[in-house]
């Protein structure tokens, strides 16, 4: 009795919406002082699973039993001490930020605090997650992803929670910031907290995992505990048709050949005031990676690549040497054959009010009026069918709304609606946030078709792993320049970080990735 008190305990849980099992007869144990990983392909369960544990969502059948009790609402998990950090960055922008990190604490402890004490705790806190300090009284809506991120995880850690739930929470921080939030994970669990982690991003997940347990269509398929949590174990448990294919880097290893002309150029071009002005040509048939730490410069280029962003100084040029046409524009852009994929669905991608086809369709409209203005949306469906095959898109119909499908499915309804536009250049802003890494590794390999069809690809990602044996070169930005360009065989985690973190000669110094377990 005194263990169940003390754990989580989940029997035959069932959920539907609609037609769509969620759930399907899942069982599962949460012991404290674990760090347990729920993972599986994109649909399979997972953030339903977290949804219900936070009394989000009620189970159709099955028990539930979190430190002895029934959470129905997600007061009454809040009060059991249930902690969730959602898929979605969730924050009230036009409030300050202390407001956003002590939201939803209860009225009896908002009384016995005083703003003066939460304001300060609130700088206090970001300084640590951040190392910047930050005004409390900042509206949100005027800080970055990354900052908003911390502001989430920031209000549940205030709460000091007995269980803390991540449903992907990493996914919008850089490498740096990772190791400071599982610095913060190991310190919870260590207290004897129950932390509960969804992720899609597999080497980060082997670092700090006690636990593993793998669903499948609603299922669990296994469990997998310390040395056994290997990306080679948890991609045969999530999708054994894939088991067989290597890592990404052996399966990417074959080197390609490229060498068309260029087709995308800058030239002095600066992506942040006092910049350091870049000159970069890009060629048909390439892959090209950009990283960095978090706000460096990295997402501002490639917004002035893709035309959405006008350059602080230089130009953008797209087309063959001597019929070169300058990308000022969003216009431009698309002219010119340059789709832009956001990892930053809900402010940059989806809108939350539209069907599924509707949001795969808004970019093709253009294309599609019929003779009195009519959108014919005939061949719409027949490309989304298209997409949606090559993409493995798991979803009820068309009709329903974006929100209906789970986050990585949404992500893939994105990426489908820049490949149907026939680009010639695709520029990725972390497109793969929150896919998995089944659908990852074909997101690879249709890049790389791609490419090798004469596209080319300028591919960011705070993901190291994701670059080797797939990217031809890397740019590295540091404080708003580009500090180090590394050529595809120089490739390898510590010569990135190196340059991540300022050093043009990697062998000069050692860096320690964090121990597994
Ligand atoms: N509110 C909803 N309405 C309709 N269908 C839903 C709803 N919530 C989830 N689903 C469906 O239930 C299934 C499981 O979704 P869930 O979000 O739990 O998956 P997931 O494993 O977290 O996926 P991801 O890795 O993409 O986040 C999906 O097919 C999804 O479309």
């Amino acid at each position: 009795m005194t263990e169940v008190r003390n754990e989580i305990v989940l029997q035959d849980i069932r959920k539907r919406f609609g037609e769509t099992i969620a759930l399907d007869g899942c069982s599962l144990t949460i012991k404290p002082g674990e760090v347990h990983a729920i993972v599986g392909e994109n649909g399979s369960g997972k953030s339903t699973l977290a949804k219900i544990l936070s009394g989000v969502v009620l189970p159709d059948s099955g028990t539930l039993s979190v430190f002895g009790q029934v959470p129905q609402t997600p007061m009454q998990a809040r009060r059991l001490g249930v902690a969730t950090i959602f898929q979605e960055v969730l924050v009230a922008e036009s409030l300050p930020v202390v407001d956003n990190i002590f939201a939803g604490s209860d009225s009896l402890w908002r009384r016995s605090r005083s703003r003066a004490i939460a304001r300060s705790q609130s700088r206090d806190i970001l300084q640590r997650f951040t190392g910047l300090d930050i005004d409390p009284d900042t509206l949100v809506r005027n800080l970055p992803l990354s900052v908003r991120q911390w502001i989430v995880i920031a209000r549940a850690l205030v709460a000091k929670p007995r269980m803390l739930i991540l449903d992907e929470s990493s996914a919008a921080l850089d490498l740096d910031a990772t190791a400071r939030l599982h610095a913060e994970i190991r310190k919870l669990r260590d207290d004897g907290c129950c932390v509960v982690i969804v992720t899609h991003r597999i080497a980060e997940l082997i670092r700090i995992t006690d636990r593993a347990t793998v669903l499948r269509d609603g299922s669990v398929v296994g469990q997998l505990i310390g040395s056994e949590i290997t990306e080679a174990s948890l991609i045969g448990l999530m999708s054994p048709k894939q088991s067989n294919t290597g890592s990404p880097q052996e399966r990417f290893a074959a080197q390609r050949r490229f060498g068309g002309g260029p087709i995308l150029s800058a030239s002095a071009v600066s992506v942040a005031i006092g910049a350091k002005p870049l000159d970069f040509v890009m060629s048909e048939g390439e892959i090209v990676g950009v990283t960095g730490l978090d706000g460096q410069g990295q997402a501002n280029f490639l917004r002035v690549a893709a035309g959405i962003l006008p350059p602080f100084a230089g130009e953008v040029t797209a087309g063959p040497v001597g019929r070169s046409v300058r990308v000022a524009t969003l216009n431009d852009a698309v002219n010119q054959g340059i789709a832009y994929v956001s990892g930053d669905r809900a402010r940059e991608g989806i809108f939350p009010n539209l069907s599924v086809l509707e949001n795969f369709s808004l970019a093709h409209y253009r294309r599609h009026f019929g003779e009195f203005g009519w959108i014919d949306w005939k061949p719409l469906k027949k490309a989304f069918a298209v997409e949606r095959t090559k993409l493995a898109i798991r979803m009820g119909q068309s009709s329903n709304r974006i929100t209906s499908l789970s986050g990585g499915n949404q992500q893939k309804v994105l990426i489908g609606r820049a490949l149907a536009r026939a680009p010639r250049i695709m520029v990725l802003d972390d497109p793969a946030r929150g896919v998995d890494v089944a659908t990852k590794r074909e997101l690879y390999a249709l890049l790389k078709d791609f490419a090798a069809a004469g596209g080319a690809v300028l591919y960011l990602s705070s993901e190291i792993e994701e670059f080797m044996g797939f990217a031809d070169r890397v740019l590295i930005f540091r404080d708003g320049s580009l500090f180090r360009t590394l050529p595809g065989g120089e490739l390898s985690e510590h010569a990135l970080l190196a340059g991540m973190f300022g050093h043009a000669d990697a062998s000069a110094i050692s860096f320690e990735l964090e121990a597994a377990h």
